[in-house]
C-alpha cells in the first residue's frame, strides 16, 4: 500500500490563538498531528484543549492562526466545512437519538440522507460497512437499550460511516469499564496503524496515553508547553508539563473516627424511572458519622435515581429516609436544616444555572441567608462576590472573574465551582455522584482529599462512583447496586476488586 492509498488525514495548526473578551484561552498553539498517528492532547482543566479542537472543527473562529489539512491551508468556518475535509469529533456526551435503532441513527446522520429511505438497500449497505469495521453494535436495537460502551462505539462508528478520517475524541473512555476502554483503544489503534484514520484524543489518563498514543501535546494556561513522542517521555515528565510548579495536595489520610452513630438511614426505598418502571427497589442502607459508603455499579443500575431521590429531585414511591433519627423529606429547607449536601452528575445541567455568574451559582445555597440576603430575596452583591472570590481561590476555579457566566467555564472548572459550593458549608451528610468525572489528575487528588476531610470531620458520606479505584481509595464500606437493588455490602478491608466486579455483573 502506498501513502496515497492510506486515507488517514493529517492536521496542523500554526500559531492558533483564541481570545474571549479579556481572556486568552489559547495562545500561539502550533501542533502537528501526522496522518495515521494517535496523538494525545493533555492539559489541566481550563488549559485550552476544547478551545483548540473547537477551532479545528469550526465551532470557534480563531482570533489568529492557520489550519492546515494534509499540508494545505484551509478555512473552516463551521462544522460543515470541517466535515468536508473529513474531520469529525466524538463528544463526551452522547449525540444519538435514543428512540431510534443504531441502524436508523447511522442512516439519518448522513448529510445526503434521502427523504424517502429505501431501508432494505440501506441496511444491506450498512451491514457491508460494519463487516469492514473492527467493532460491532447490534443494528436493530433502540439506542436507549444499548450499554454505555455500545453507545460510545456507535458514536465512533457514526464518524467512520460518514467517512471522517481525522477523529477528535474527547475523553472517549470516561463512560467505559477498564476492560472496554482497552478493547476500544486497541481496535482504534489497529485502524490508525493500518493508515485508515488519524486520532487526536483528549485524555486525563496517563495510562491510556502511554499505552496507545504515538505523540503527545501538552497545553498549560492556553499555551503549548510541550510536544513529543510518547516513548521519549515518562508520566512524571507529562505531569510536570501539565501543572508546572503547582503543588499537588497530598492524599488525605483516613483518621480513625470514634465509634459513631448512624446519620443517614434508608429503609425499603422504592422509586421509579422516568418511564414509570421500577428503578430502585427495597434499598436498605445505613451510613454512620465519619464513614464513606461507596456505591459501586455499572451505570444505569439505579444509582442516579437513588441520588435524585436523596436530593429531592425524584419522588419516592415507598420507604423511609431518616437523618439523625428524624424523618427527612428532601427539600431546600430540610437540606439546609439537616446540613445535607449533594453533588450530582453533569453539574452544569443538574446543579448550576448556566447563564448565571460563577458568584451567583456559588451563592445558590445561601442566597436567602445572611450575609448575602438583605431582606427577602434581595441579594447583596458585595458579600456574594467576596464569598465567591474566597471559594474561587480556595478551590482553584479558573474563571476570568466571579461575574463570568458559569457556562463559559471549562467542564472541569464548572465541576470545581459546584463542589466548592457544596463542600464549603458545615456538612453532616454528603451525597456525591462521580465527583471526579472529567477532572485532571491534580484536581482529582484535591477533590478526593476534600471528601476524605469531610469524613474525618464526622460527615456521613454516600459516594456513588463508576470508578472502582475511587471507591477502593475512599470508601470504608462498599455497596454494589445491580438492577435497582443492593446486591452486596462489605467493609473495604474484607473485599477485593474481583469480588466487587463479580457483584457488579449481577452474580451475587
Ligand atoms: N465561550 C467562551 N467564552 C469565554 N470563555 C471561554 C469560552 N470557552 C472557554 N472559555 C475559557 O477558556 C479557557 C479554556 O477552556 P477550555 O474549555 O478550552 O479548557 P479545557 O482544557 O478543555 O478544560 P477541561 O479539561 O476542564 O474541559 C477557560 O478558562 C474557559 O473558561
Amino acid at each position: 500500500m502506498t501513502d496515497k492509498d492510506r486515507p488517514a488525514v493529517g492536521v496542523e495548526t500554526v500559531g492558533m490563538t483564541k481570545i474571549f473578551g479579556s481572556l486568552t484561552a489559547l495562545e500561539d498553539a502550533s501542533i502537528k498531528v501526522r496522518p495515521g498517528t494517535l496523538h494525545a492532547l493533555l492539559g489541566e482543566n481550563g488549559a485550552g484543549k476544547s478551545t483548540l479542537v473547537k477551532c479545528m472543527m469550526g465551532f470557534y473562529q480563531p482570533t489568529r492562526g492557520k489550519l492546515l489539512v494534509d499540508g494545505q491551508e484551509v478555512v473552516v468556518r463551521n462544522p460543515r466545512d470541517a466535515m468536508a475535509y473529513k474531520l469529525g469529533m466524538v463528544y463526551q456526551h452522547f449525540t444519538l437519538v435514543p428512540s431510534l435503532t443504531a441502524a436508523e441513527n447511522l442512516i439519518v446522520s448522513r448529510p445526503d440522507c434521502p427523504k424517502v429511505i429505501d431501508w432494505k438497500s440501506e441496511i444491506g449497505a450498512l451491514e457491508a460497512f460494519l463487516d469492514r469495521m473492527p467493532f460491532k453494535v447490534p443494528l436493530r436495537t433502540p439506542v436507549a437499550s444499548l450499554s454505555a460502551g455500545e453507545k460510545q462505539k456507535l458514536e465512533i462508528l457514526k464518524q467512520l460511516y460518514l467517512d471522517r478520517r481525522f477523529l477528535i475524541l474527547d475523553e472517549p473512555t470516561s463512560v467505559l469499564t477498564p476492560g472496554e476502554a482497552d478493547e476500544m483503544l486497541g481496535l482504534l489503534r489497529g485502524m490508525v496503524e493500518a493508515g485508515e484514520i488519524t486520532i487526536l484524543m483528549i485524555s486525563h489518563k496517563f495510562r491510556e496515553v502511554t499505552a496507545y498514543a504515538d505523540e503527545v501535546t501538552v497545553l498549560r494556561r492556553g499555551r503549548q508547553v510541550g510536544s513529543g513522542l510518547v516513548k521519549d517521555l515518562t508520566r512524571d515528565d507529562m505531569a510536570r508539563m501539565m501543572i508546572g510548579d503547582t503543588k499537588i495536595r497530598e492524599r488525605a489520610a483516613r483518621t480513625t473516627v470514634e465509634k459513631s452513630a448512624t446519620v443517614l438511614d434508608l429503609t425499603a426505598l422504592y422509586a421509579s424511572d422516568d418511564d414509570g418502571l421500577p428503578a430502585i427497589e427495597a434499598i436498605d442502607l445505613k451510613v454512620k458519622a465519619g464513614e464513606i459508603v461507596g456505591i459501586a455499579g455499572v451505570s444505569g443500575n439505579g444509582q442516579s435515581e437513588l441520588v435524585e431521590v436523596l436530593s429531592g429531585q425524584r419522588d419516592l414511591d415507598d420507604g423511609r429516609i431518616l437523618i439523625h433519627g428524624h424523618p427527612f423529606e428532601p427539600s431546600r429547607g430540610a437540606m439546609a436544616k439537616l446540613k445535607v449536601f449533594s453533588l450530582q452528575e453533569e453539574p452544569l445541567r443538574n446543579s448550576a444555572v448556566p447563564r448565571m455568574s460563577v458568584a451567583e451559582n456559588m451563592a445558590l445555597r445561601s442566597f436567602d441567608q445572611p450575609p448575602i440576603s438583605r431582606s427577602g430575596w434581595w441579594l447583596k452583591p458585595g458579600p456574594m462576590k467576596a464569598i465567591a472570590r474566597e471559594l474561587i481561590a480556595r478551590y482553584r476555579v479558573k474563571t476570568p472573574s466571579p461575574e463570568t457566566p458559569i457556562e463559559n467555564l471549562s467542564g472541569g472548572n464548572v465541576q470545581r465551582a459546584v463542589l466548592a459550593r457544596e463542600l464549603s458549608g458545615d456538612v453532616d451528610v454528603l451525597i456525591v455522584a462521580n465527583p471526579c468525572f472529567g477532572l485532571d489528575f491534580a484536581s482529582v487528588a484535591e477533590i478526593r482529599s476534600q471528601i476524605m476531610d469531610q469524613r474525618n470531620r464526622g460527615a456521613a458520606v454516600l459516594l456513588v462512583s463508576e470508578d472502582l479505584d475511587e471507591i477502593l481509595e475512599l470508601a470504608d464500606r462498599v455497596a454494589v447496586m445491580s438492577e435497582g437493588r443492593i446486591s452486596y455490602v462489605a467493609p473495604i478491608g474484607e473485599t477485593d476488586r474481583q469480588t466487587i466486579g463479580h457483584a457488579m455483573a449481577g452474580h451475587h
